[in-house]
């Protein structure tokens, strides 16, 4: 049995892993982390049946010293997610990061420190296996179409940006194409913003509108031709997989993971 704690459970995808780890024969949902007095146990919001008789905790120092679980999966918030992280690979519990947000310095440290103890930890920018096939195919896409750009469309309840699979997405496609600017030399924005922002000269286009869920969409241009890779969540149960594996494989890892296409 796998001891997992479930931070953000009344958000979508936290309502989404405490039902996945409570219908998971080989885990436990031992304790959730919300920030919201809701009551001591999970049972009594209403989001949730009268069968979940799970701990609800206002701060993870006390759960982690009360019920050290063996895994905590974050779904919480961008402001919140790197402080969450420390504090796990500082007292022997394996996080398992959702929440987007990271920055490239603070990615580092929490990876110097889950190597130094020995610790498993996963930072998943998105779980949905066909999120992280876009990825690795962009990739491999870049390496004959330098020229390429992203746009990402989310629900309009996100409170970052660009997404966290965008980010990763630009990351991976600099890794094999070599630095440079796209457009016209001299463009000119005469509206500031036009051309997205910029991540080593990749533009990222962040779309907000209500109704969508997850999408991405990777456009490679070439000479008369385009190239475009599109990914969709409809739903969020289309992350689930994802979750449940990372759980799974965090338990033997003594080091973090930045991207599930580093261990599929
Ligand atoms: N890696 C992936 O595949 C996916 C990642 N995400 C990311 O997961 C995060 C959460 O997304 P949603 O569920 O859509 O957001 P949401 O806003 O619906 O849920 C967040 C929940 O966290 C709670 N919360 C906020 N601060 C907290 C704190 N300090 N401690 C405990 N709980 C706290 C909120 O009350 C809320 O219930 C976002 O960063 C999002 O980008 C979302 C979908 C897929
Ligand atoms: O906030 C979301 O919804 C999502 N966040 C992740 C991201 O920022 O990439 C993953 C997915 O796109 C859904």
């Amino acid at each position: 049995m796998i001891r997992v704690a479930i931070g953000g459970p009344r958000g979508k995808m936290g309502q989404e892993a405490v039902h996945t780890v409570m219908n998971n024969e080989n885990m436990e949902l031992v304790a959730v982390l919300d920030h919201k007095e809701i009551g001591d146990l999970l049972s009594e919001s209403p989001e949730f049946p009268a069968s979940y008789d799970v701990p609800v905790f206002l701060d993870l120092e006390s759960l982690i010293s009360s019920i050290k679980p063996d895994v905590f999966v974050d779904l919480t918030t961008p402001h919140q997610v790197f402080e969450h992280t420390m504090m796990c690979l500082q007292n022997a519990v394996r996080p398992v990061i959702g929440t987007t947000g990271f920055s490239e310095a603070q990615l580092e440290l929490c990876s110097k420190i889950a190597k130094d103890n020995e610790l498993g930890c996963i930072v998943a920018p998105n779980f949905a296996i066909g999120a992280v096939l876009m990825m690795k195919f962009a990739a491999m896409a870049a390496a004959y179409f330098p020229d390429v750009e992203i746009i990402e469309m989310h629900h309009d309840q996100k409170l970052d940006a660009p997404s966290g699979t965008a980010y990763k997405t630009a990351q991976m496609i600099a890794e094999v194409r070599p630095s440079h600017k796209q457009g016209h030399p001299t463009e000119e924005e005469t509206l500031p913003g036009a051309r997205g922002a910029s991540y080593d000269g990749i533009p990222i286009h962040s779309v907000r509108l209500p109704g969508l869920v997850a999408h991405q969409q990777v456009m490679f241009g070439g000479e008369g031709q385009l190239f475009t890779l599109r990914h969709d969540s409809f739903n969020r149960q289309s992350f689930m997989s994802g979750v449940t594996f990372s759980i799974n494989q965090v338990m033997d890892l003594k080091e973090l993971v930045y991207g599930l296409e580093n261990i599929l």
